[in-house]
């Protein structure tokens, strides 16, 4: 247990129904573990001189129709009742992760069947799937136990599913892809690690649960027979004689009541102790070192495919992704097309929703399963992105793609440590050995400047500050040998200081490694400083393609909008920032024509009708704009006010 389990159980036991609830586990615990041995003979003393006896002080229950004192026959009772609700919730539990994970090993098909059964089946009230299965596997207590348990499955599938989903979801489960890892390691290395603790809360929720339901079965005459017994065969006994002795029929009655209560108590102290933490991040120093501008990249090919040189590292041609959605799919990335040499930084940017991370993820094979990817050309390093998923595929992508993703505090497993999670690619990959790949782990994390790494690679994530663990991450990247860094707003969640340094890091990378970079952003200020080449996204769609020092000269009026809102130290103080006017497009509702149509300031009534494809300008720029023209002088972007039916400034040719 590390020192924040240990740290959330102690708060659990500090609230007083914590403490009362844990009492009570231990007690009926303890009394599982010893209590028969010392009671058993008494329990089993036959007394034909004091049968059905009431209450007395010397049986304080009084006794059952062979004299023998029904106290001591609860108190032996309770291995067997707790020991069968045990093993009930065992097998509930076992059979609910087979059937939960099931959708996650076998993929979309086979697991929505699964998935199918499993909401079939929770359909049925518990009680009476309890009674089916009894039924199937027959009266005894083995029936019982696989009937109660089985009962129990469906309940512990779902939750296996809502939270395999909700960890499947996150950043580090995604690098875990882009390296290559299988998908039955992800489950055991980084899947299940972070559903355990709430699955161990619902299974102490679901013995309280299976208690009863033991109970219910035996006092049916469906459990536990004679000779043997537990609390439900104490009270189908006490039942028979109610009206002579009623607390033969109590006794065991409360005991079942008080175990239940205690595992129930139990597991909501825990759940509630657990829900309410949250990582902690100690603060951490971040180690400033200023990185070596980079070395300009030489020009990069305009379009995707045409491009036969061996130096391009990612060349994609006419790249979609779409969705279902109840209207029908959407698109929110809609034939894109572009290229990546060596060494490059190309960014992306665009509004939110422009379908920039979309496009990234495509690029890195994370589009959900619902998702469909299509694209008459999607390359890395020559291997076909679009080919069904192989070993030999992951291992080449998982040592030469490295992925950053945006919320440091989701990218690493917080079960693991560090260096552990680093050492991962390489024992995966490079065949390397525990300690060898911890070696490479240190080493890389000393790579990306992060002081005492030796000491750090130990550390659990939330030790580190976010700037450190962003690092980290790039780290993980350089594990293999990457051609390629995609990273997806990097900076956007930290600090302007740590931001710079974060930038820097990845432009040293790429200068002293070659490697080529694919930065999506929002922010034209940072993609300014860091990239070649910019490729402006709108409505799923690159609507320029330009060197980042000609952004001051952009063509399509959408980059000059966007341009114009980056605050600069010269913007007048007296006349509010420029705002792109309207609001960006949703994918679901795309119009015919150009997609910008509505917020351009030069709209026309070809605009509305035709959709710009994307050609090469004499310029050099790619752009799709009916209108592309280098800004006029004095032209604000906010202005909603159309200049009309602008001309076109130049002719625009097909590339
Ligand atoms: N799994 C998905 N299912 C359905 N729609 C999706 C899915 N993922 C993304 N989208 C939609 O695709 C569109 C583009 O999303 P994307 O995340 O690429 O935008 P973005 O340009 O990166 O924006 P942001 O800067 O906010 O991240 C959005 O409208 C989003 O709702």
């Amino acid at each position: 247990m590390n020192r924040r389990t240990a740290h959330r159980w102690l708060r659990v036991l500090r609230t007083p129904m914590g403490r009362t609830a844990a009492v009570l586990v231990l007690i009926v615990l303890a009394l599982a573990v010893v209590g028969p041995s010392p009671w058993n003979a008494r329990a089993d003393a036959v007394d034909t001189a004091n049968i059905l006896a009431g209450p007395s002080a010397e049986h304080w229950a009084g006794t059952d129709n062979l004299g023998r004192d029904i106290v001591f026959r609860v108190l032996a009772a309770t291995r067997l009742s707790i020991g069968l609700a045990l093993a009930a919730t065992a097998v509930a539990v076992l059979a609910g992760l087979l059937l939960g994970t099931a959708p996650w090993l076998l993929g979309r098909r086979a697991g929505r069947l699964v998935t199918g059964v499993v909401q079939i089946a929770i359909a049925f009230p518990g009680l009476l799937l309890a009674l089916f299965f009894a039924v199937v596997f027959g009266v005894g207590a083995t029936g019982a136990v696989l009937a109660i348990g089985l009962a129990g499955a469906p309940t512990f599938a779902r939750l296996v599913q809502t939270l395999l989903a909700g960890v499947a979801s996150r950043d580090f489960v995604a690098a875990a892809q882009v390296a290559g890892v299988g998908r039955f390691r992800i489950l055991l290395r980084h899947l299940l690690p972070n559903i355990a603790e709430p699955l161990v809360v619902n299974a102490t929720i679901g013995a309280g649960g299976a208690l009863l339901g033991f109970a219910g079965l035996s006092f049916l005459g469906l459990g536990v027979q004679a000779p043997a017994y537990d609390w439900g065969r104490l009270m189908f006994d006490g039942i028979g004689v109610m009206y002579v002795n009623p607390a033969a029929a109590i006794a065991p009655a409360l005991a079942v009541l008080l175990a239940g209560l205690a595992l129930n108590l139990l597991g909501e102290s825990v759940a509630k102790g657990f829900g309410m933490d949250a990582l902690v991040g100690l603060p951490a120093s971040v180690n400033p070192s200023p990185a070596a501008p980079a070395a300009p990249a030489p020009p990069a090919p305009e379009s995707a495919g045409d491009d036969a040189s061996g130096d391009v590292v990612l060349d994609v041609r006419d790249l979609t992704v779409s969705f279902p959605a109840a209207r029908g799919p959407i698109r929110p990335v809609r034939g894109v097309t572009f290229a990546i040499r060596r060494g490059e930084a190309v960014a992306v940017v665009g509004e939110s929703g422009s379908g920039k991370s979309v496009t990234a993820l495509a690029v890195s094979r994370l589009i959900d399963a619902a998702g469909r990817v299509d694209a008459e050309r999607l390359h890395l390093l020559g291997t076909d992105l679009r080919e069904p998923d192989s070993a030999v595929q992951r291992r080449m992508l998982g040592s030469s793609l490295a992925m950053v993703f945006q919320d440091p505090a989701s990218s690493f497993n917080p079960t693991q440590r560090i260096g552990r999670q680093l050492a991962e690619t390489s024992r995966h990959h490079h065949d390397l050995g525990r300690r060898a790949a911890f070696a490479r782990a240190v080493d890389r994390l000393r790579a990306v400047r992060i002081t005492d790494p030796e000491r750090r690679a130990r550390q659990y994530p939330h030790e580190f500050s976010g700037g450190m663990r962003q690092r980290a991450m790039i780290g993980m990247g350089l594990m293999g040998s990457p051609a390629l860094i995609v990273a997806d707003e990097p900076t956007t969640a930290l600090d302007v200081t740590v931001q710079r340094q974060i930038l820097e890091l990845l432009t040293a990378i790429r200068t002293a490694d070659d490697v080529a970079l694919l930065l999506i952003s929002h922010d034209v200020g940072v993609v300014s400083e860091v990239c070649d080449r910019v490729l402006v996204m709108y409505a799923g769609r690159i609507v320029e393609d330009l060197p980042t020092d000609r952004l001051g000269a952009a063509l399509h009026p959408y980059t000059r909008a966007l341009t114009a809102a980056v605050p600069r130290m010269d913007s007048p103080l007296d006349r509010p920032l420029p705002v792109i006017p309207g609001r960006p497009l949703d994918p679901a509702d795309v119009p015919v024509g150009c997609a910008y149509a509505d917020r351009c300031p030069l709209v026309s009534e070809r605009c509305r009708a035709e959709d710009p494809p994307l050609e090469r300008h004499p310029s050099g720029h790619r752009v799709a704009c009916w209108h592309a023209r280098p800004p006029l002088a004095g032209e604000r972007h906010d202005d909603p006010a159309r200049d009309g039916a602008a001309e076109p400034a130049s002719v625009v040719e097909t590339s």
